[in-house]
């Protein structure tokens, strides 16, 4: 069994804020059917789309029921959708009255109604991926399947909604069988929770991981190419662990349990989300990664919310607006929330353990490392400044910062995010004067007076150590967590803890709980290991479970 730990939180959110790229990509509009225009601004509507340049939105299509309380449903879809920079377009299978405490009410949408409107979207719109949620009879199933047939489409993420969080039944037997008889062989994906996936089986008993990956593979050989068997609901556990089956090999994917009564709509969400995905041309695995990825982090930011008197509430989709970073617009270059992880590479361990420093930051990237710092102290320009080229190269298709240490002219030729300077470096207001606004600049400080300084010179965030001796850099005196914490309470900028930190003490550094220390730089614990990736996920796990636990 393939394991897949999920990324910190942070890294989930540079992640899910929607790339310039997907938010300026669209599709030129096609006039509307049934809008009456005179010849003539009709002629020069159909001049202007002509001579637009055809970009493609990726663009996912629900079929689902509306949920009044917006919490989930065609609503939970669309936002969820948004949110990743994908179009929805909705076909309304069903018109349900509920809210926090449950589902009032059902009024299906007459079949040959939800055929018209699938005709409507398909015959088009060009709609990459196919997405079902509540499906309220086996008629409407059979109508999907034959619009389905009549305008294929790139995937198909089918959803079995049965039964809502609050515990009403959505579809009934016969809806069930026609689901296993002619929706999952046209699926790329089948999603149900254990609930669902037992009662697909016909009510077997589903308990342990062993059981979910039976589970999927009995409903792989009803024909869809992939499985996914939520464990949301399984006892017991701080994981939620998920099953994903290829018919090949079974991936277990794990993400933090988030303790909210704010869960309604959170396997809509999940299957939207793999649908936006595949719609801007994920791989099925990366897909549900990132579609878990940000359900945790939606659940994280709403778990306090409060709508509803009901035992279960929505969350918030679009949790991204809210924070400071996204209100500044396409002028913020630093989010403070990526010193989460601050790998520091050294190009004396890089040597030692024979690896390029293109193969370090790859390797910190691939467990989870969320900013990474070239600090290259006896490396020759030339070929500092290559490999920091192919370094910039990498992070940016991470949407992983990268700065240099000290050389402020390396950073300018290999466009690097930023630079980290100490106390005998330029100083900061000089570097900020050569980089400019937009670029990200770290100062060493150990004092109070220094942390001031940092901030008037217009630093982004400081560095604060050692906290714990060190041998990676000669005669750096040792603050202690007092020594942290006076310059964290004096300090305006975000603060980045550094010197001697490991698994074994990053957790007590996290557990200080001073607001502006966000996460731990770290060089030899990841560095001057064999197992570079290995050490940076254990070493995330670690952060991540404390930063969920203070909050
Ligand atoms: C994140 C971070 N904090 C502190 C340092 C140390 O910088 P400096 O004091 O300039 O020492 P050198 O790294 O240049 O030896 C850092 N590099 N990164
Ligand atoms: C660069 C630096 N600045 C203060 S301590 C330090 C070295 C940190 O290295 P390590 O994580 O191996 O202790
Ligand atoms: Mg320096």
């Amino acid at each position: 069994m393939t394991s897949v730990p999920l990324p910190p939180l942070s890294a989930a959110l540079a992640q899910y804020r929607p790339s310039a790229a997907a938010t300026l990509r669209f599709r030129t509009p096609s006039s509307a059917p049934g809008v009456s225009a005179s010849s003539s601004t009709r002629a020069r509507r159909f001049s202007v789309i002509a001579s637009a340049r055809e970009m493609p939105w990726p663009h996912v299509l629900t079929v689902a029921g509306s949920d009044s309380s917006a919490g989930a449903g065609i609503q939970a879809d669309i936002k969820a959708c948004a949110a990743l920079g994908a179009y929805c377009s909705s076909v309304i299978t069903a018109v349900t009255a509920q809210n926090t405490v449950g589902v009032q009410g059902i009024h299906a949408v007459p079949e040959k109604f939800v055929g018209e409107q699938l005709r409507s979207v398909l015959s088009d719109m060009s709609v990459d991926v196919v997405k079902t949620g509540m499906l309220p009879s086996a008629g409407v199933v059979k109508v999907l399947c034959e619009s389905l047939r009549k305008f294929p489409v790139k995937a198909l993420v089918v959803d079995p909604v049965m039964v809502s969080t609050s515990g009403d039944t959505l579809s009934g037997p016969s809806t069930l069988a026609t689901y296993r008889d002619e929706l999952f062989s046209m699926a790329d994906i089948v999603t149900p929770n254990v609930k669902e996936a037992s009662k697909l089986l016909g009510d077997v008993s589903l308990h342990t991981i062993s059981d979910m990956c039976n589970a999927a593979e009995s409903i792989y050989k009803l024909g869809p190419k992939y499985v996914l068997v939520k464990g949301g609901d399984m006892p017991d556990s701080s994981d939620a662990i998920d099953v994903l089956f290829d018919g090949k090999e079974f991936t277990e994917l794990r993400g933090l349990r988030i303790k909210t009564r704010n869960t309604h709509g959170t396997g809509c969400t999940l299957a939207s989300c793999i649908a936006a995905e595949l719609a801007k041309g994920a791989t099925m695995l990366h897909a549900v990664q990132a579609a878990k990825k940000f359900v945790e982090s939606a659940l994280y930011h709403s778990k306090d919310l409060v709508i509803g008197n009901g035992p279960q509430g929505p969350f918030d989709h679009h949790f991204e607006l809210k924070s400071p970073s996204y209100k500044m617009g396409s002028l913020q270059k630093f989010n403070p929330d990526d010193l989460f992880l601050y790998a520091v590479t050294d190009s004396g361990m890089n040597k030692k353990w024979g690896r390029s420093i293109k193969d370090a930051v790859k390797a910190a990237i691939e467990g989870g490392a969320t900013i990474v710092q070239l600090r290259e102290k006896d490396a020759e320009t030339r070929e500092f400044l290559e490999a920091a080229k192919a370094c910039v190269e990498i992070c940016k298709s991470s949407g992983v910062p990268l700065l240099i240490n000290d050389r402020v002219d390396v950073a300018l030729a290999c466009d690097a995010d930023g630079v980290h300077v100490g106390q005998s470096d330029m100083p900061a207001w000089e570097v900020r004067r050569l980089l400019g606004p937009g670029k990200i600049i770290g100062v060493s400080c150990k004092t109070p007076a220094q942390a001031e300084q940092a901030w008037k010179d217009g630093a982004d965030y400081i560095g604060c150590g050692g906290v714990f001796p060190t041998t990676t850099k000669a005669n750096n005196p040792t603050l202690g967590f007092e020594g942290l914490r006076t310059v964290c309470l004096a300090s305006k900028l975000p603060v980045v803890a550094i010197g001697g930190i490991n698994a074994g003490n990053a957790g007590s550094v996290m557990e200080l709980g001073l607001p502006n220390l966000k996460g731990v730089a770290v060089v030899s614990a990841l560095f001057d290991r064999e197992r570079v990736a290995a050490e940076t996920r254990n070493l995330r796990s670690i952060l991540m479970k404390n930063a969920y636990s203070r909050s």
